[in-house]
């Protein structure tokens, strides 16, 4: 492949101290992910997957190694400063969004992310009819919502814009934190075509985490597995098409962590 790598880990170690004892949650993960990489992750609980994701949001800063993004050494940089590249959505409805805020204004911040600038109602007015296209999108009626605190929103529904907002932004990389999990069946199948649908339209590169087997096998070109704080597998393409869900179960079955 000659293009190069959006995002690189080099031997990136986090060491916590539990009970007086220094615990690596990661272990020296080298991973280079590439423009349009619509990659899925599983891992038992306590794998490491969201300090996976802590250490590329800048949540979380490594105890050792090197994080690059499009060539640029962000390992020191904050949460904030990476938030106009990054944008993550998390499992709880709850995280994504201000609940006082309406779902418009929620938007129009979103769009501003690592712009340091304030909300201008004025502006809410002016940009208006994007907006409700934009939230149009996703087909369940959030569009006739405009004016409603996101706090009286179903739980699907304000997942739903979590995501348009975190994608409103046109972020170089987009984390998935299971944003589908706290929803029910049917809810999280729509929240995953839509997921799909936005990826695949605006060419995102994304990293998902998920514990639904047949969301990690269905969707994406790579498929990550992490173990004990390591990537125990890292399967592209044409070797995932081939996976099957007993594969991943017996995976699961020999897990250490
Ligand atoms: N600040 C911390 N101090 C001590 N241990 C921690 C800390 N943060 C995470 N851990 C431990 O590190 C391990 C990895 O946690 P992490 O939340 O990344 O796992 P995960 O794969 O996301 O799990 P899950 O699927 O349950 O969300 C767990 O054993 C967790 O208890």
């Amino acid at each position: 492949m000659n293009k190069q790598p959006m995002l690189q880990l080099n031997n990136v170690t986090v060491t916590v101290n539990n009970g007086g004892q220094d615990i690596d949650i990661l272990k020296a993960i080298n991973l280079n992910i590439y423009p349009g990489d619509f990659v899925t992750i599983l891992g038992t609980n306590g794998a490491g997957k969201s300090t996976l994701f802590n250490v590329i949001s800048g949540h979380l800063t490594p105890t050792s190694g090197q994080i690059l993004l499009n060539g640029e050494d962000v390992t020191k940089f904050s949460e904030e400063k990476r938030a106009k590249y990054i944008s993550r959505v998390f499992q709880d409805p709850k995280l994504g969004t201000a609940p006082r805020m309406t779902v418009g204004e929620n938007l129009l911040l979103a769009q501003k992310r690592g712009q340091h600038r304030g909300l201008k109602l004025r502006k809410l007015k002016q940009q208006r009819q994007e907006l409700v296209k934009e939230l149009s999108l996703f087909e369940n009626g959030l569009e006739n919502r405009f004016e409603t605190p996101t706090g009286d929103l179903s739980g699907g529904q304000r997942q739903a814009l979590s995501l348009v907002m975190a994608v409103s932004s046109e972020p170089d990389l987009l984390l998935l934190d299971e944003h589908t999990a706290a929803l029910d069946p049917k809810t999280s199948a729509q929240l995953m075509t839509f997921t799909n649908q936005v990826i695949s339209e605006r060419q995102l590169t994304c990293l998902m985490i998920t514990h639904h087997l047949d969301d990690a096998l269905a969707y994406g070109n790579r498929l990550l597995v992490l173990n004990a704080g390591q990537i125990a597998e890292d399967y592209d393409q044409t070797t995932k098409a081939n996976l099957s869900k007993e594969d991943m179960l017996e995976f699961f079955d020999s897990a250490i962590a």
